[in-house]
């Protein structure tokens, strides 16, 4: 398979665009990522797209695509796989230009949660993401299926409600300098332990926001990579992993299977593992998932997640910093665009170029997990063509 390279990267700011749908967004994700591109995109080259997408009720997701960005001579590709679906799209164009079937693809991803045009966008949502014959009518909406597994997390591990409080704390104090950033404000442990419960063990600030917005990548074989930039940032790994759906069927609710069966691919196609990860995003949706993912992608042993978090391992200057963007939990969370927005920052922080910079970063991880915990999604990104 060919080596394949990011080689423009951009986003529109997550948050709530009132007034605006993926119609006016994803054009700006796009204009954002080509001006990204160091030595210039001519839009000709592109020769296909995937566009990462699951909420939104604007119309036909790939013909809206096609249409506003100017790609109708081109194969596009709606990828819909849960709250994987970002990281699943880049997944799959990765595939695409190693192949050798082109050369010069777009990635996509976009979401608009807070305001519905057409039809109830929440029940389309939970149609598409999880067990709709069991869990979903007994209550099981995404923060309460999500406080199952933390609940008993904390019940198995040492892991408190006050290390749950303290990824919040790091995450919102994360994205105080990315202007891209939903929730750009510092909080407290005090704060986040005393909000409103949302569903124990989960308060508001445990939570990630509803947002809207749209992310691009432009992906290119090592062929041509070189009309593009001198300093590309190379697709090292991707993986794909997946799970039952219904909790009743799930044997260990302090683990999500999917995420270990998607870093594992991930790590054995990129030919390093966890220690080698300079920098992360990962799928806070809740603050415990991030705990409980630290454990999954290796970067903890089994309940040794709160040692991280307690000694500022995973904070902006400690050895393995996670979500410098502010995460889902402060930077927003528009399902279809996350991954790719991950993505975006780690291109950013890859080379040197972030708001909230890790110092000498050179190697990178991207998680998402969702369906609500049967699909995980992981690539591997490195300034290093391996
Ligand atoms: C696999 C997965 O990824 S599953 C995850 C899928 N996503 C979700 O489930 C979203 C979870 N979050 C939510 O549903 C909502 O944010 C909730 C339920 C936590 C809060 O919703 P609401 O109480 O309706 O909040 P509402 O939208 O009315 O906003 C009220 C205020 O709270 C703030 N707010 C809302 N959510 C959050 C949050 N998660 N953290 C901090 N502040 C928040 C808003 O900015 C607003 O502030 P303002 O009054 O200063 O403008």
């Amino acid at each position: 398979m060919r080596r394949v390279a990011v080689v423009g990267a951009g986003m529109t700011a997550f948050g709530e665009h009132f007034g605006l749908g993926i119609k006016e967004l994803l054009p700006m994700a796009v204009s954002e990522m080509a001006a990204h591109v160091d030595k210039g995109l001519n839009r000709d080259d592109i020769q296909a797209a995937w566009f990462g997408e699951l909420t939104t009720s604007d119309g036909f997701p790939t013909g809206i695509l096609a249409d506003t960005c100017g790609l109708l001579d081109i194969p596009v590709t709606r990828v819909e796989n849960a709250c994987a679906t970002g990281n699943d799209a880049v997944r799959n164009a990765t595939y695409a230009v190693a192949s050798g079937a082109f050369d010069v693809v777009l990635v996509v991803g976009a979401d608009k949660v807070r305001e519905s045009s057409a039809r109830s966008t929440f029940w389309e949502w939970a149609g598409l993401t999880r067990d709709m014959a069991w869990d979903y009518p007994l209550g099981l909406v995404a923060p309460a299926n999500f406080a199952l597994h933390v609940a008993r997390y904390l019940h198995e591990s040492p892991a408190t409600k006050e290390h749950l409080a303290m990824v919040a704390v790091k995450n919102h104090k994360h994205a105080l300098p990315n202007p891209k950033a939903q929730l750009r404000y510092e909080i407290t442990v005090e704060q986040a332990l005393n909000a409103p419960v949302v569903v124990a063990p989960f308060n508001l600030y445990d939570c990630t926001p509803q947002s809207d917005g749209a992310a691009a990548l432009l992906l290119v074989s090592e062929d041509v990579v070189e009309r593009y930039t001198d300093r590309p940032v190379w697709v090292r790994g991707v993986g794909l992993g997946l799970d039952r759906v219904m909790h009743q069927h799930k044997k260990d609710m302090t683990t999500f299977p999917p995420t270990v069966k998607a870093s594992k691919a991930a790590y054995a196609m990129a030919g390093i593992g966890p220690e080698d990860i300079d920098v992360a995003e990962v799928h806070d949706c809740f603050t415990g998932v991030e705990l409980i993912s630290y454990e999954d992608l290796g970067f903890a042993e089994k309940f040794g997640a709160y040692k991280l978090i307690e000694n500022g391992v995973t904070s902006i200057g400690g050895a393995k910093p996670v979500n410098p963007s502010g995460g889902l939990k402060a930077k927003g969370h528009p399902p279809g665009a996350t991954g790719v927005a991950q993505c975006v920052e780690l291109f950013e922080q890859l080379r040197g170029e972030a708001a909230n910079q890790v110092d000498g970063a050179r190697t990178a991880l991207a998680h998402n997990i969702g369906g609500p915990t049967a699909v995980s999604a992981v690539t591997i990104l490195s300034s290093q063509r391996g």
